[in-house]
């Protein structure tokens, strides 16, 4: 199956992303204020192109189940998906509104790029390979944490644990799952060149996944990210 060489071949990948400080310190109950604040910043401009992305894959479509699919993630995307970022906020004591005009970064720049680059192709299998390590890591992280009993009552992060183990918990396969299938089905009718593009967009966005949690961490930025403010106000 074309879903088990996904998983095993980003297995390394999904590895680093458990044992990455940011993702522990949720388990454990403790992150820097600086760097969740980092993350919320850049996590809010990287939904919002997600929610365009998206919007733009429904134009490919003729199915309306398909449809479906990317319409519901768009409204989980800008109706449930904040609720993490509010945790986030409570525990880090600022306001979410103040955290919503930042400068994408140039790894969530990168990680943009990648996902419109995947759109440019006009393949669904790619977009969704593409899209695929989202949902995919953060149910297996929070997965991993419930096992571990993370999401104890003392951790200020329970409900941000809660919500990305429960977010696709409505029927018995979760989201990630559907989309493996789906992406399996598509795989199934493509060429081995096509399949070798999809596996790269897949495998890309995992490390863009773990480089995501490295930038916050370490809060990354343009090194000359005074030059770009000023041309904004210019
Ligand atoms: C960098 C980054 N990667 C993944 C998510 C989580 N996430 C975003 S949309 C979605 C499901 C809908 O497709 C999930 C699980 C995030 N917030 N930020």
């Amino acid at each position: 199956m074309f879903s088990e060489e996904l998983r095993t071949q980003a297995a390394p990948i999904m590895t680093a992303i458990h044992d990455h400080a940011f993702v522990r310190g949720i388990a454990d109950g403790y992150v820097p204020r600086e760097a969740l604040i980092f993350y919320v910043e850049q996590d809010f401009q990287y939904l919002s192109e997600f929610i365009k992305i998206y919007a733009n894959a429904i134009t490919k479509l003729t199915d309306r189940n398909e449809m479906k699919f990317f319409a519901d993630s768009i409204d989980f995307i800008l109706n449930s998906e904040i609720h993490p970022h509010h945790v986030f906020c409570e525990v880090a004591g600022v306001e979410y509104e103040r955290l919503q005009h930042a400068t994408p970064t140039p790894k969530a720049y990168l990680y943009e790029s990648h996902m419109y680059r995947a759109a440019d192709t006009g393949s669904l299998l790619n977009i969704l390979a593409a899209f695929q390590a989202c949902p995919w890591t953060y149910n297996e992280i929070a997965k991993k944490q419930v096992r571990e009993k993370a999401n104890t009552n003392d951790n200020p992060f329970k409900s941000w644990i809660d919500f990305y183990d429960n977010a696709d918990d409505d029927s018995e396969v979760s989201l990630s799952d559907k989309i493996f299938e789906w992406i399996d089905r598509l795989a199934e009718n493509a060429t081995t060149q096509q399949r070798q593009q999809a596996k790269q967009f897949f495998l890309k966005s995992c490390e863009l996944e773990w480089q995501f949690w490295e930038q916050a961490y370490h809060q990354e930025d343009w090194r000359f990210k005074d030059v770009l403010n000023q041309a904004n106000t210019l």
